[in-house]
């Protein structure tokens, strides 16, 4: 029997086997925005209160500080100074393992890799610096692959790794399963029956995409 083969799927006779697609986040699952926010605030802002990393809890560092500082006049300004400002996208320190990974992920047959990310609200240098840090960790050829969205629920995947907990949009039942990636600001989250990945460095990872392949 004839077998014709594409990039994305394989067919074998009546058979045809789809490759997984899995959408990586970028921000707290392959770059540290935590690590590199309190670095530079505490840098900066060196007079001002802070909340050490391991008591983060919720998405938005600024409403926590804000929440936590009320008192504090003009700290959520402060906090947005610093992940608004040049460079600091571009600066943000890998997710121990997490480069590593991602290009044996890349390299595992019957696995499409992409990146799929949130810009912030004020682009200017968040948006270039995103590609620039795909290209200086990963290589210029995973450029290709970075999809830039404010609502991930329109892509579509079988798995998405992502440390939001509360991924919401326009389609009610995305296409992908959500894996939350641990970080401390969503470890006391109530994150129902959905499966946790805590790191890239003990293997968990190859498990969980074997795992996934079986099912589609
Ligand atoms: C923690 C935090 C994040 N953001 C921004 C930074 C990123 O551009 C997005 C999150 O992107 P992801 O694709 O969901 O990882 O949100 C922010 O504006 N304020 C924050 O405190
Ligand atoms: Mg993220």
């Amino acid at each position: 029997m004839m077998a014709r083969m594409t990039s994305r799927t394989v067919h074998i006779g009546q058979m045809c086997k789809k490759n997984l697609r899995v959408l990586l986040d970028m921000d707290q699952v392959l770059a540290d925005f935590e690590l590199g926010f309190f670095q530079e605030y505490r840098k900066k802002y060196p007079e001002y209160p802070y909340i050490e990393m391991k008591d983060r809890v919720g998405f938005f560092v600024k409403d926590q500080y804000e929440k936590m500082f009320s008192s504090v006049p003009n700290i959520g300004n402060a906090v947005a100074n610093i992940y608004n400002a040049k460079k600091f996208f571009l600066n943000l320190p890998e997710i121990e393992g997490a480069v590593d990974a991602a290009k044996k992920l890349a390299k595992m047959e019957g696995v499409d890799v992409f990146i799929c990310t949130s810009p912030i609200e004020k682009y200017k240098y968040c948006l270039p610096e995103k590609y620039e840090w795909v290209h200086k960790h990963l290589g210029p050829e995973w450029v290709a692959r970075i999809i830039l969205t404010k609502d991930k629920t329109m892509v579509n995947g079988h798995l998405l790794i992502d440390d939001r907990v509360d991924i919401i949009g326009a389609i009610e039942r995305p296409s992908w399963e959500h894996v939350v990636f641990s970080a401390n600001h969503n470890m006391k989250a109530d994150i129902g029956k959905r499966r946790r990945l805590d790191n890239w460095t003990n293997g968990d990872w190859k498990e969980l995409i074997e795992d996934f392949k079986m099912r589609i």
